[in-house]
């Protein structure tokens, strides 16, 4: 049987290398994209040391053509298309009086705008090949309840849980399944920048800014990326036929609900 196809963004390091890894140890065959291909390359090298399929495509996820072509190379070279994983994002630190048009069109197009565009080009490819797939967004515990300091990446967090919802009702009747996973505080790039630029508007250290994001994390340790990845194999395999609409939080139990 061929293997099943599932497309990553923001493969190149962190939550998104993670999850492609853990995708292909579960038997998917995957396309790594980000803007730029060295990362990438290292990514596709280590899983095929594991044996698994991978194969390296750049694009812009704000850019909706790079997009739409990133599935249609991967329908193409990997031969299927079944899970497409929003992942890419960027969260620079914006206290509210410091916010700038510029931010908001930085933020809004990737975050939001690559959650769009990956779900047009997913469903596109669905339809071509005939049957059903699965979409799945990166949103954060900072899209479940707003979090200082990060008003423009927090609020553009919050429209991914919006974008999932409406998605799962309008592409439900296919049997295509939309879902989001809301990550804690994990150990990434982009979480040890955000430590850094809190720590220091507040003339205070890293560990400091960290620690501020990490103070309510009920199993008192911080996120490894592969926790996020787990929670994603189970968004992208068949245990989750029946879950539609949902955020997963995969936050150590930073909230309940
Ligand atoms: N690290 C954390 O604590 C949390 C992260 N998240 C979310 O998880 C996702 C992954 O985050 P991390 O791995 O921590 O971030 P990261 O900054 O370490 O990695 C993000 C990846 O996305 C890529 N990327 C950024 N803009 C892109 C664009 N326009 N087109 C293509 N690729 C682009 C980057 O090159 C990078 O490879 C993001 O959506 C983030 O908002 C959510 C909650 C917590
Ligand atoms: C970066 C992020 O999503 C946080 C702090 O939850």
């Amino acid at each position: 049987m061929s293997k099943k196809v599932a497309l990553v963004t923001g493969a190149g390091q962190g939550i998104g290398e993670a999850i492609a890894k853990r995708l292909a140890k579960d038997g998917f065959a995957v396309a790594l994209v980000a803007r730029h291909a060295d990362a990438l390359e290292k990514v596709k090298q280590e899983i095929e040391a594991e044996g698994g399929q991978a194969l390296v495509v750049t694009a812009d996820v704000a850019k909706r053509d790079e997009v739409f072509a990133a599935v249609e190379k991967t329908v193409a070279e990997l031969g299927d298309f079944n899970v497409i994983v929003n992942n890419a994002g960027v969260a620079p630190t914006t206290p509210i009086d410091t916010v700038t048009p510029e931010d908001l069109d930085y933020v809004y197009s990737i975050n939001v705008g690559g959650v769009i565009w990956g779900t047009q080009a997913a469903h596109a490819a669905f339809k071509k090949l005939g049957h059903p797939g699965k979409i799945i967004n990166a949103t954060s515990q900072a899209g479940v309840v707003g979090n200082p300091n990060l008003t423009v990446y927090s609020s553009s967090k919050f429209a991914i849980r919006g974008i999932t919802q409406v998605t799962a009702r309008e592409l439900a009747e296919e049997g295509t399944t939309v879902n989001a996973f809301a990550p804690g505080i994990v150990k990434t790039p982009m979480m040890y920048d955000i430590a850094h630029k809190v720590g220091q508007n507040a003339g205070k250290d890293d560990e400091w800014g960290m620690q501020t994001f990490a103070k309510d994390i009920a199993l008192k340790r911080l996120s490894e990326a592969s926790d996020v990845a787990n929670a994603v194999a189970f968004l992208a395999g068949p245990d989750s036929d029946y879950i539609t609409g949902q955020t997963l939080e995969v936050d150590g139990g930073m909230q309940f609900h």
